[in-house]
Order: C-alpha cells, then sequence, then structure tokens
C-alpha cells in the first residue's frame, strides 16, 4: 500500500494561474441537508469554500436557507425539494457532493433519483453519508459520473456486507470495482482505493472522532478535485491535508471542530504551495 506523505501532497498541489478568475477554480454543487441536519451540508460547503473552488452552490431543504447565508454567504442555494431547479443547477457543475445530512426519507429519496439521472460522464459525483445508505437501498440507475464513495467503516459495511474483520486490502479492492467507484474508506488511517492503486493515509487522530468530520471532508474533497491535476490527486491531498490540520489543533485542542479545521484550510494549502511565499505584487 501507498503512503500519502508531505512530499508527495507538495507535488501535487496546484498553483493559481495570475490570469485566472472564478471559473479557473472549478464549481461545485453539493446536495444533502434536511430539515434536522442543515449543519453537515453548511459544513461540507464551508470546507468547498475553504478549499478554493470558484463557485459554491449547496441544494438543501429550504428551511436551512437562512442559516446557510448567515453562515456562508460565499455559497449560493437551491431549494432540494425542486425537483427541477435541482436538476438544472447538477448540469453545469464539475462536482456534485452528495449525501451530507440528506436524510432517508422520500424527499431525500428523490433528491438522490433526480442527481444519478441528471449527471454526465465528464462530471464527478461524490457520495457520502445517507446519500450511501440511499445507494444500497434504492433502485438506482448506475450514474453515468466518475462515482467517488467516502463510507465510515458502519457505511463500507453497509456497502460491502463486509465485517470490520474481513476488511483485507485485497477484498476492499474487488469491491471498489465491483461498485465501480473510487473509494475513501475512512477510518484513523483512511485507506483510499483508485483504479489499481491503494493508499493509507498517515496523518490524523482521535481529537477528530466528533459528528461532521466526515462531512468537512466530502466537501473539501469537493473543493479540491475540480483544482487538481487528476481526480486522484486531488482526493489524497484533501484526505492528507483533513487530518494534517487535525494534528496540527490537536497539540493545543482536545478535540478538533469540523469549524475549526475548515477555518485552517487555506493556511495549510498555501503552506504547501510551491510558490509559498510569493506575494501577487
Ligand atoms: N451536524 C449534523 O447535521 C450532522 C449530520 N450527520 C449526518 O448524519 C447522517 C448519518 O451519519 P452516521 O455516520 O451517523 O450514519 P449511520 O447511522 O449510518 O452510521 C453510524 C453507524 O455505523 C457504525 N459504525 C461502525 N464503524 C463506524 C465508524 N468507524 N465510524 C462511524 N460509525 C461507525 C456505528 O456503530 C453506527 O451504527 C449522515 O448523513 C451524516 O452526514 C453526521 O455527520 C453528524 C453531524
Ligand atoms: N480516531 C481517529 N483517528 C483518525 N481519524 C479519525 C478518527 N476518528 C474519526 N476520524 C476521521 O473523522 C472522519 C469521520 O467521518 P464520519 O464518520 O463520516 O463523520 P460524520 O458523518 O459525523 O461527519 C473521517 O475522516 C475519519 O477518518
Ligand atoms: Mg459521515
Amino acid at each position: 500500500m501507498d503512503r500519502i506523505t508531505k512530499e508527495k501532497v507538495r507535488t501535487f498541489m496546484p498553483t493559481r494561474n495570475p490570469n485566472s478568475y472564478k471559473g479557473s477554480y472549478g464549481s461545485v454543487l453539493l446536495v444533502g441537508g434536511n430539515e434536522n441536519m442543515g449543519g453537515a451540508i453548511i459544513l461540507a460547503a464551508s470546507a468547498a469554500v475553504y478549499s478554493g473552488a470558484g463557485l459554491v452552490t449547496v441544494a438543501t431543504h429550504p428551511s436551512n436557507k437562512s442559516a446557510l447565508h448567515a453562515r456562508l454567504p460565499e455559497a449560493m442555494f437551491v431549494d432540494m425539494t425542486d425537483t427541477n431547479a435541482l436538476k438544472q443547477h447538477v448540469e453545469p457543475v464539475d462536482i456534485i457532493v452528495l449525501g451530507p445530512g440528506l436524510g432517508r426519507g422520500e424527499i431525500s429519496k428523490n433528491v438522490l433519483q433526480t442527481v444519478y439521472q441528471s449527471v454526465s460522464s465528464h462530471q464527478t459525483l461524490l457520495v457520502d453519508g445517507d446519500g450511501i445508505y440511499l445507494h444500497v437501498n434504492e433502485e438506482v440507475p448506475e450514474p453515468s459520473a466518475t462515482l467517488i464513495l467516502t463510507p465510515h467503516l458502519g457505511e463500507w459495511r453497509t456497502l460491502t456486507g463486509l465485517s470490520p474483520d474481513d476488511q483485507y486490502d485485497n477484498v476492499n479492492m474487488d469491491h471498489a470495482k465491483k461498485l465501480n467507484a473510487i473509494v475513501v474508506l475512512k477510518k484513523s488511517r483512511t485507506e483510499i482505493y483508485c483504479d489499481e492503486e491503494t493508499w493509507e493515509n498517515t496523518t490524523g487522530n482521535p481529537s477528530m472522532s466528533t459528528g461532521g468530520m466526515g462531512d468537512a471532508l466530502a466537501g473539501m474533497i469537493g473543493g479540491f478535485v475540480p483544482q487538481f491535476d487528476t481526480i486522484k490527486e486531488g482526493v489524497l491531498s484533501a484526505v492528507y491535508l483533513h487530518s494534517y490540520i487535525a494534528d496540527d489543533l490537536s497539540l493545543t485542542q482536545y478535540v478538533t471542530l469540523p469549524t475549526k479545521i475548515i477555518e485552517q484550510i487555506p493556511t495549510v494549502m498555501k503552506e504547501f504551495t510551491k510558490d509559498q511565499n510569493r506575494r501577487w505584487i
């Protein structure tokens, strides 16, 4: 298994072009957040914005609109219960992050169906949280986008039927291939199954064991993928830096809150870029 290291992430990190504009850094649609779990999709969207995504839109339950605008004025809102509006907002974006706080009821099922039917092959679809539950339990078409799944160990069991004792690397890889997905298997040392490659993260600690941590990672991957040379490099770098920030914060903090990790994303991205000391003027 390859290890994701600081040196590798430094080589993956993109440099901003002086002649760029917001359209150069990717458009992300985050879909999730029912009446009770708006926080999950706000965390994911915040992580995407703080990761440098050019344009971020959130499709969520209308009851989350004010909270979203108050917490994250950089993001735009779409009512996820409006099927036509949702479809229209899926079509133009580079990547869709589906599932944080989505819930498992009728509205959530309809949202999942709409997104799966609307994506196309040039797009990336990341499915997390309740999206994974519905992916397994609903009759859904195989999405034509490149699929990324980000299960924790419980969700991996739901996806594969494997108990933690049966989760050997080669077995996990076979399941990732069957699912036709890049799999980010979240645990204390997160593993990534991508094409024929298997990667293990080298950062992370138990201060991260708190609700919303995976939602933040999903949004970070959503923000990274369109900015990096390859999907793999975006995924590996997001997984590494999410936990790298937590390792730094855990030196002084007993628990590292997702909101605190998100605040630090632009700082560590700068630290890891090649033109670290560059001033633009
Ligand atoms: N502020 C919010 O709105 C929050 C919303 N959340 C959302 O809540 C929904 C359900 O997420 P859950 O993770 O509770 O889903 P589940 O209830 O499907 O998963 C938890 C189950 O998996 C088992 N499990 C086994 N190994 C595990 C591991 N390593 N980590 C976590 N659980 C493991 C647990 O014992 C438990 O039975 C998701 O959509 C998620 O995005 C959570 O992220 C918490 C915060
Ligand atoms: N003990 C730990 N050591 C390292 N990383 C951890 C630990 N506990 C949790 N994490 C990380 O926190 C995140 C938890 O994700 P998840 O369970 O989906 O959270 P949530 O759904 O509440 O947002 C994953 O990235 C996981 O790797
Ligand atoms: Mg989760």
